[in-house]
């Protein structure tokens, strides 16, 4: 069988976290130049990386969630589209993408059920009995999985997002607020975003009152942390689960020594079968980028 020379195959510039090396590199490699950086030794500047291949790049895979600001996007001047490779995509200059057309794409659903087992299992965790009421902050893909894990538990679920969802049969909130003052429970899976940051203060986090629980697989910055450390040790609220953490990898110290809070350490997605979706999910993105089809899991730029 013929093979294609490494030079023929289409191009993608590749920005990467130092150390941090992505297990789905080998497969990209058949079908995609990849062009790294960190790949030398010593490993180039990103910068002068990036201007080198200015004028030849047009696609950049973002690995895990280092940040693509305005000076990287600057120096690629011809960039159409950033495949992003996890669900969260605070990491990266949106509104500049929207400025020049850049298209971006995330994790889509490759991570969903994962992290819902993840919620679910702090939550019972952390309450070690369920509760009859449950709210949902952001219903999307990872919203729609934990509420489907928590329904034969027999929990009403409601939720809040942006749009009420037609598809949906839960009763839909338009504000956090009320949302917090009708249940018990708040699970917090929405994107992180300019609007949502901080979307659970301590206003909405009394509403939840005394019996509370707070369980967080999204971003912590979703959360007013500093406030959600106080109503725990005071006990202001029954307890909480969580994976993110505003200052990743610190966590606050007070955290550690509470008995209604569990911790983990941001580990929602990494298991080989997310890894298995998103390897998927890059490669469909980069063939249909390349062959002119249409993207998979486009993140909306509004
Ligand atoms: O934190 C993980 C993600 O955003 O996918």
């Amino acid at each position: 069988m013929a093979t294609v020379k490494e030079e023929a195959l289409p191009l993608v510039l590749v920005h990467r976290p130092p150390n941090f090396h992505f297990p789905f590199k080998h497969r990209l490699q058949t079908h995609f130049r990849l062009l790294d950086s960190l790949d030398s030794d010593p490993p180039k500047s990103t910068h002068s990386f990036f201007s080198r291949h200015a004028a030849s790049v047009r696609v950049l895979l973002c690995v895990d969630t280092i940040p693509i600001t305005r000076d990287i996007l600057s120096l690629l001047l011809f960039l159409q589209l950033i495949v992003g490779s996890s669900t969260g995509v605070d990491h990266i200059d949106l509104q500049e993408c929207r400025r020049r057309s850049i298209a971006v794409t995330n994790a889509g659903k490759a991570f969903s059920p994962d992290v819902a087992d993840l919620a679910v299992g702090l939550l019972i965790d952390v309450l070690r009995r369920v509760f009859a009421s449950f709210q949902i902050s952001g219903l999307g893909k990872h919203g729609a999985k934990i509420a489907k894990r928590l329904e034969p538990f027999g929990c009403a679920i409601s939720y809040n997002s942006r749009r009420k969802k037609p598809s949906v049969p839960f009763p839909w909130f338009k504000n956090v607020y009320n949302l917090a003052v009708n249940n018990d429970v708040l699970i917090v899976c929405c994107m992180l975003t300019e609007e949502s940051r901080h979307i659970i203060s301590k206003d909405v986090m009394t509403a939840l009152g005394k019996e509370g629980v707070i369980i967080n697989v999204g971003r912590e910055a979703l959360i007013d942390e500093k406030e959600l450390v106080q109503l725990l040790v005071r006990g202001e609220l029954r307890g909480a689960g969580l994976d993110v953490f505003e200052n990743e990898p610190d966590v606050p110290q007070e955290l550690f020594s509470l008995k209604n809070v569990v911790l983990s350490p941001h580990c929602a997605v990494a298991t080989p079968e997310c890894f298995d979706a998103l390897e998927d999910l890059i490669t469909a993105n980069l063939h249909a980028f390349f062959s002119s089809k249409p993207l998979q899991s486009v993140v909306e730029l509004e």
